[in-house]
């Protein structure tokens, strides 16, 4: 007998209603007692010849409807999980092909040649990636000349490559080569101006030092240009980062203060200080002082903070000073800033997560404490796979 698949599970397996995980299945299909899918109408040819080999997807064979579906559901099903029931579940953003403006790839000596891609999944072995469908163009376009590159490099080689979007072109971040010489540095140097990279760095085990960047590598926020400090984050895509802010421009609306905590180089304090004064309170010191330094250049109301928000989160008393708190931190989530928010007198809170597991049990703290999730919004930025994102608006 045939079982249907009903939905994706978390780590991106069919799940029939029986409980049976079937790798590679999707909604719509079917799969029998040994294990033979059937496709149904939303099972689709993977548009990547990488896939399923490649570890930076894990969805090609579904089709849109199916992503956002599953999306939703995985942001739907943490709430559920812990008893809270949004009062607007709104419909997922899934960010397009192409889009992606970081990417961590891999590079290794094979034999005569160089492999540079990313890992297959659960394995140190690296695709070599001849195509990508989540890549945007501009970081796509330095795979074959970094190939090239690294293909004449001398002895040893196994490289990290952290490549990223900013304003002036692509900052590039190498990992695990030394030049030795003036000829390898002249390399780095031509292959950096042949391929009009904004920046190029070289890290060898101390810590990313440019070797290249004509003028300092910016990321505009909110109009405002922000030095991009190394391995400093940024959304993964552009529209992602969009449908967060637009979440958060209509639900901080008519805050005249603002707390926007773990807030990295600036990413919502500069939309935000339009109308609003804004704290902006990051641990991270280089991505703080950016921040800071741009606001003041640029006359933005934007406090720059250097905080660690999990040892010194913001107090109660602290946080009872604003109208509205926005918070966006990293997968392990906020607990203890989140227990003095639900100390405090704050009656508006914008959770912004990039975990659903660890922002639903943060989430029930706040509801315990008697806010109300008023509105939740799923974002799928890291499309075709299963790292689910979401925006979200507590009030009490
Ligand atoms: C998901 S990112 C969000 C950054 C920013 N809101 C944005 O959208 O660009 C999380 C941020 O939290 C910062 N962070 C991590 N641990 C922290 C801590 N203990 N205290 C304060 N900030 C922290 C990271 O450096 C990072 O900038």
């Amino acid at each position: 007998m045939s079982d249907p698949i009903l939905r994706i599970a978390a780590k991106g397996d069919g799940l029939t209603e029986s409980g049976r995980h079937v790798a590679g299945a999707v909604p719509g299909d079917t799969v029998d007692a040994a294990g033979t899918i059937t496709p149904g109408p939303h099972h689709i040819d993977p548009p990547c010849r990488h896939f399923p080999q490649c570890g930076g997807c894990e969805l090609q064979q579904a089709d849109d409807e199916v992503l956002a579906q599953f999306v939703g559901e995985r942001v739907a099903f943490a709430a559920e999980s812990q008893g809270l029931e949004p009062g607007v579940l709104s419909p997922p953003h899934l960010s397009p092909p192409h889009t992606r403006r970081r990417a961590s790839l891999h590079a290794q000596r094979a034999g005569a040649k160089v492999v540079i891609g990313f890992r297959e999944g659960g394995s140190h072995r690296i695709i070599d990636m001849a195509e990508c469908h989540v890549l945007h163009p501009a970081l796509f376009a330095l795979v074959d000349p970094l190939r090239r590159l690294l293909g004449h490099w001398q002895g040893r080689l196994a490289a990290d490559i952290q490549l990223t979007l900013v304003d002036q072109g692509v900052a590039a971040e190498i990992r695990g080569i030394v030049p030795d010489g003036l000829a390898q540095t002249e390399a780095l140097l031509d292959f950096a101006r042949d391929n009009g990279l904004a920046r190029l760095s070289i890290d060898e085990g101390f810590g990313a030092e440019p070797v290249w960047e004509p003028q300092p590598a910016t990321v505009t926020l909110g109009g405002v240009p922000v030095d991009f400090p190394h391995g400093a984050f940024l959304q993964p895509t552009q529209d992602g980062e969009a449908a967060l802010l637009s979440a958060a421009r209509e639900w901080t609306a008519g805050a005249g203060t603002i707390a926007d905590l773990f807030s990295g180089l600036g990413t919502f304090a500069f939309v935000l200080a339009g109308s609003a004064k804004v704290l902006a309170a990051e641990a991270d010191r280089a991505a703080h002082l950016a921040c800071q330094a741009a606001a003041r250049s640029n006359g933005k109301a934007v406090h720059s903070l250097h905080r660690d928000l999990f040892r010194d989160p913001l107090t109660a008393q602290e946080i009872s000073k604003f109208d509205c708190i926005l918070l966006d931190p990293p997968r392990a989530g906020a607990r203890n800033q989140i227990d003095m928010i639900a100390q405090s007198s704050a009656s508006r809170v914008v959770y912004i997560s990039c975990n659903p597991q660890s922002w639903a049990r943060d989430a029930r703290r706040l509801a315990d404490a008697g806010f109300r999730l008023a509105e939740l919004r799923p974002v799928g930025q890291f499309r075709w796979s299963t790292h689910v994102e979401l925006a979200s608006l507590f009030l009490r």
